[in-house]
């Protein structure tokens, strides 16, 4: 996949190295304090790439505004402030670094939970304010006590581990991370409903998703200690916030520490205002440290994805790294031109994909992609690539099945190769299905063969597909090479090969290049049983 970004816009605060890298990378870079939703939905047409943190909201109306948008970089973890199924059927690639702020996040969820125990904050206020309020801030140890984790992934563990030098009991939960997993960084993984009960302190690190939302409300509350506290330096919403305050009311609840909120800023001020909770305006990240690791993490991830040196990172596509290998273009390659020729000869809505050989193992999903934009392309809304193309193909009434074989069929060299059947019951040129049979040879990509009919007849081992091409039908023993020549001149175009299949069935194909395309078909079609122009 062709990634080509000429200009950045940053919408928000990021580390100044995050452009360096880029311009030293030779894209020009754009960079706002705070965009409001107004001016990012007037800028971002200008624009190649988006970088953002958590305060910028790129929904599908700013992605709908884009003109040639390419990648969405987020300088941090979660993207839940950026619309991904917007981009994706856009074709926008969402890359993140997760492993960038990571540390300073568990480093502030600790700060909390000692903040909690001890009751710093207030303290603090309470002393500035000229009070001296020794008994009223009197806390507790964590010595001993039960902390429990719920999202064991690359934050929690980080808390989890730091916490037990405390000599704090470590459970939690994670469907997702194997009990002998958690069990190496001394966290006993355990179902919720056994977790609730136990814990003296609760502290959540999963992303925001229909299944975290709302994990501790006043039901799963009434099954906690009493005076469990709680913190939240994941994602506003996973903990309802209307049920803390109502626990906090009711004492359920001996204190929280919030860095993040269902709306931000929050408007909650009940609940940050109450005398148990402590809480920060989304400060998890915010370390020089880490603003400088997502900084460069993501300016790196864009100029590797630009210099074709892989993809880190993606958030939309982890599933299709193999696309922006190098190695695999000129198969991806061969999948958009037999796309083409096929859209050409037949207007078919269901397409079948078998690819072959050890070489294209791995690669069947993209390779289908490839084929569906060569189908597709200039017949859907959207410019198509390797990211959409499914959802447009859905969205066409197109129906794409892809297998793969390790081994390779005789009538493929031995790199393998890959036949694209496409069906129809509409008007057909030949009959109600067609397959035509492709590989690479060197870096070409290569037709081998329309149904029976082969291009392989010695000295040729396939006709290099690419550019302005005609596919043509005629009856064996038609000779009409002659009369292609004189009409690709007269459109003062050049003929750059004419090539003839072995006979299938009656019929001799003939594959032509030229340099230029012809307006006027109809002079060759009383000469042939059928005539396509593709380009690709
Ligand atoms: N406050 C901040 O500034 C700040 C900074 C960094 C990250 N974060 C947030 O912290 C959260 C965690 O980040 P991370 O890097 O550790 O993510 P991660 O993907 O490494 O870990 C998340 C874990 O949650 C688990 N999980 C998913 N559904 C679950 C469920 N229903 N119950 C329990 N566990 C579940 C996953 O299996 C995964 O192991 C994210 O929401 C991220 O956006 C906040
Ligand atoms: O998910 C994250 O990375 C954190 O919430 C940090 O967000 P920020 O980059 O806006 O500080």
């Amino acid at each position: 996949m062709d990634i080509s970004i000429g200009k950045v816009l940053i919408s928000e605060t990021v580390d100044r190295r995050c452009k360096e890298i880029l311009e030293e990378a030779g894209v020009a870079v754009d960079c706002y304090n705070s965009m409001n939703k107004e001016q990012l939905t007037a800028q971002i047409k200008n624009y190649d790439a988006l970088i953002v943190r958590s305060g910028t909201k790129v929904s599908k109306e700013v992605i709908a505004a884009s003109d040639h948008l390419q990648v969405i970089g987020r300088a941090g973890t979660g993207v839940d402030n950026i619309d991904v199924d917007a981009a994706t059927r856009h074709g926008v690639l969402v890359m993140n670094t997760p492993d960038g702020n990571s540390l300073s996040a568990a480093e502030l969820t600790c700060g909390m939970i000692l903040s909690l125990a001890r009751n710093i904050p207030q303290a603090v206020t309470s002393l500035k304010a000229e009070k001296w309020e020794r008994k009223k801030f009197g806390g507790l140890e964590l010595y001993g006590k039960t902390l429990g984790v719920v999202g064991l992934g690359r934050i929690g563990r980080e808390v989890a581990v730091r916490m037990q030098a405390f000599g704090m009991k470590t459970i939690g939960h994670d469907p997702f991370i194997p009990a002998n997993v958690s069990a190496e960084f001394g966290v006993a993984n355990l179902p919720l409903e056994e977790i609730w009960p136990l814990c003296d302190f609760i502290t959540f690190h999963t992303p925001l998703m229909p299944s975290t939302r709302g994990l501790l409300c006043d039901e799963t509350f009434l099954q906690c200690k009493p005076s469990v506290r709680v913190v939240n330096c994941a994602r506003g919403g996973i903990v309802d916030e209307d049920s803390l305050l109502r626990a906090l009311n009711s004492g359920r609840c001996g204190g929280a520490g919030l860095d993040v909120f269902e709306e931000e800023p929050p408007k909650n001020i009940s609940l940050l205002s109450h005398h148990s909770v402590i809480c920060t305006p989304h400060l998890g990240a915010s370390t020089s440290e880490a603003q400088q690791r997502c900084g460069e993490d993501i300016a790196r991830q864009i100029v590797s994805v630009i210099h074709g040196d892989g993809l880190v990172g993606a958030v939309n596509c982890s599933k299709l790294t193999k696309a922006f290998n190098p190695e695999y273009q000129p198969w991806l390659r061969l999948g958009i031109a037999l796309g083409a020729a096929s859209r050409a000869l037949l207007a078919g809505s269901n397409v079948q994909v078998v690819t072959y050989g050890t070489r294209l193992n791995g690669i069947m999903d993209v390779f289908g992609r490839a084929v569906l934009m060569g189908i597709l392309r200039d017949q859907v809304s959207l410019p198509i690539n390797i990211l959409n193309a499914p959802f447009l193909a859905e969205e066409a009434g197109l129906k794409l099945s892809s297998t793969h074989e390790i081994s390779v069929p005789e009538r493929f060299p031995a790199c393998g190769g890959c036949s694209v059947i496409i069906n129809t019951h509409a008007e057909t040129i030949n009959k109600d299905h067609l397959e035509l049979l492709g590989s690479v040879l060197g870096d070409c990509p290569v037709l081998l063969a329309i149904g029976k009919a082969s291009f392989m007849n010695a000295p040729l081992a396939g006709i290099p597909i690419g550019g302005h091409m005609l596919i043509l039908s005629t009856k064996p023993g038609v000779h009409v090479l002659s009369t292609v020549l004189g009409t690709v001149e007269e459109a003062g175009s050049q003929l750059m090969f004419f090539t003839s299949s072995s006979k299938d069935d009656g019929n001799q194909w003939s594959i032509v290049r030229i340099s230029n395309p012809l307006k006027d078909l109809s002079v060759l079609k009383t000469f042939v049983l059928s005539i396509v122009q593709f380009c690709v």
